[in-house]
């Protein structure tokens, strides 16, 4: 059996994001890659449910009853290196990573993010404000982009983008939908593929 990179995927709420990557992994998109673990940062994840029915391991490392972002990401480095993970992916993840995280995984996260950056992206912009704002800016195209995360709230590399019509009429709930059905679902989960694929070569070259 092929060697797998072992994904973790970081979540704090409904978990749309995830259910798209175990879709995929499910219809075989994903041959490089497996999740293994997923970690909400916060109680109440939705998330959390969908990687149990799936009969994926889960974990909650609750950033405030912790003690805030540092602890929680100490909690969180033991936990990915117990699980020997390779490839970590925020989906629908809100909390903002330390440069003392990141710098730890160089190349080894990738983060999903509702819009077409650099626009509507960084501090406070996440869910709804995102696509309330391309709403406000009155842009005719939104969409998605998938890129490596580093200290820069979505100043990562970017991985891949995929454009989105905004309709008259629209609302930042339907524009959502959208850009979730016709962008994030499409790009994430072959994102996770590509980097999948990728770490797995450099393993076997090293
Ligand atoms: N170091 C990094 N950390 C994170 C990144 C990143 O690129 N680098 N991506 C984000 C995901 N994200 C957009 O894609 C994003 C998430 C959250 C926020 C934000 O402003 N959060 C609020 C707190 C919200 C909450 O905890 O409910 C805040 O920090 O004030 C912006 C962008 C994940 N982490
Ligand atoms: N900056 C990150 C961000 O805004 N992510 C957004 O959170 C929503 C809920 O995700 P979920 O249903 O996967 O939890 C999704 O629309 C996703 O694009």
């Amino acid at each position: 059996m092929s060697a797998k990179a072992r994904i973790a995927v970081l979540v704090s709420g409904g978990g749309t994001n995830l259910q798209a990557i175990l879709d995929a992994s499910a219809r075989g998109e994903i041959p490089d890659g497996e999740v293994v673990l997923v970690i909400s940062d916060r109680s109440g994840a939705y998330a959390l449910e969908r990687a149990q029915k799936a009969g994926i391991p889960t974990m909650e490392i609750n950033k405030k009853a912790c003690g805030g972002q540092v602890p929680f990401e100490q909690q969180l480095i033991a936990a990915l290196t117990t699980n020997r993970v390779d490839l970590i992916v925020l989906a629908g993840f809100l909390s903002i990573l330390t440069e003392n995280f990141t710098t730890l995984y160089t190349r080894r996260i990738i983060n999903v993010h509702p819009s077409l950056i650099p626009s509507f992206c960084g501090a406070g912009f996440y869910g709804l404000k995102v696509h309330q704002a391309a709403l406000d800016r009155g842009v005719k195209v939104t969409g998605a982009t998938v890129h490596f995360v580093n200290e820069i709230p979505d100043g990562g590399e970017i991985i891949a983008q995929k454009a989105v019509d905004i309709q008259p009429g629209d609302t930042p709930e339907i524009l959502q939908r959208r850009v979730m059905e016709q962008a994030e679902w499409i790009i994430l989960p072959k994102s996770v593929e590509i980097i999948s694929k990728e770490i797995i070569s450099t393993m076997k070259s090293e």
